[in-house]
């Protein structure tokens, strides 16, 4: 046991009913994602899209053995006080996560960038009051915060290939700015769809291109370059601008950036955690109207 497990009595086992309720929400918009369908070139109830290693079943099983470690994130919000104590505990809470994930899916990697951004959300969540403004503001500050039990010597990931690569943000940036493409993308643009008439299926599949296009998402970098990131920012904007997924004109556009993703081997995962986070935090602010 480290130190802060000693102090803390970490890792628990049993945990409020707060923290409880916080890591139920997390999976829930976790297997929302997975089945949301037609999502372009991703695992959905229709197929595998770009993967040849991923499939419904095995994201479900993956969104349900994270429940409890967000729970724990949670739980470990409500207990400690010192913000440098509680980075260093999600920091080891999200890695023992990402290795029961990756054991439940033998090695897969289904939601490793999902992991991080809705831990983050939940510990935020857990402490901050009624606004959602305070909920990025925190979720950026923890995101900031040195991860002291991070190892010293591990491989170099997708995200930091690509971030050396090309200069551009990921995953972890993403977080540290506030997850700038949820309050300005996604949010609105699944209450105005929903407040226009649009079905639930098809407001959350617009959140999802809002986001698509502008994210510099670094599956589809380290899968397709910048030519597969470019079709899928452009090829998002056209299905919106073209009326959206409620619309005719849209279905057919988000049909072709479907084949043009398939056609790159791209798949826009990163996009995919940041809808579940979207869709969390619009359960945890559900009265919240932009
Ligand atoms: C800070 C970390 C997120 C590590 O980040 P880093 O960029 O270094 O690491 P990656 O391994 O590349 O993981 C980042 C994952 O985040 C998703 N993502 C990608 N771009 C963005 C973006 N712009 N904004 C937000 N999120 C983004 C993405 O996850 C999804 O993609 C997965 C598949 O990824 P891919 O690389 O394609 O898959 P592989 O199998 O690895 O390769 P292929 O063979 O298929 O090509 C998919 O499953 C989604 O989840 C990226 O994968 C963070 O992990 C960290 O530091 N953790 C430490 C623990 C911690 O501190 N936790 C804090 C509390 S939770
Ligand atoms: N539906 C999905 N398809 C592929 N990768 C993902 N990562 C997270 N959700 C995903």
């Amino acid at each position: 046991m480290s130190t802060i497990e000693k102090r803390y009595n970490y890792a628990p086992t049993a945990w409020s009913s707060h923290a409880a309720y916080l890591g139920e929400l997390a999976t829930w918009a976790l297997e929302q994602e997975a089945r949301l369908s037609p999502k372009p070139a991703l695992v959905d109830s229709r197929g595998d899209g770009a993967h040849s290693d991923m499939n419904l079943a095995l994201m479900l099983s993956s969104a349900r053995c994270l429940e409890p470690w967000f729970a724990r994130m949670a739980e470990a919000a409500l207990t400690i006080s010192s913000d440098a104590e509680l980075r260093e505990c999600i920091g080891r809470l999200g890695r023992e996560a990402e290795a029961e994930m990756l054991s439940v899916t033998d090695g897969i990697n289904t939601h490793r960038g999902a992991i991080w951004a809705l831990g983050l959300i939940v510990t935020a969540a857990a402490t901050v009051g009624d606004s959602e403004a305070d909920l990025f503001n925190r979720t950026a500050q923890l995101a900031r915060l040195p991860d002291p039990s991070a190892p010293a010597a591990k491989t170099v990931s997708n995200g930091e290939k690509v971030a050396r690569e090309f200069r551009l943000p990921g995953a972890r940036e993403q977080a540290q700015q506030g997850f700038p493409h949820l309050h300005q993308m996604s949010l609105p643009t699944l209450r105005k769809s929903r407040a226009n008439g649009d079905v639930e299926s098809v407001a959350q599949l617009n959140a999802l291109l809002s986001i698509m296009t502008a994210l510099t998402d670094t599956c589809v970098l380290s899968r397709a370059g910048l030519a597969g990131l470019s079709a899928m920012q452009q090829g998002a904007a056209a299905v919106l601008k073209a009326g959206g997924c409620g619309s005719f004109a849209g279905r057919r556009a988000l049909a072709q950036l479907e084949s043009q993703l398939l056609s790159l081997n791209a798949s826009a995962g990163g996009a995919a955690d940041l809808l579940a986070a979207t869709l969390l935090v619009d359960r945890l602010f559900p009265d919240a109207i932009r």
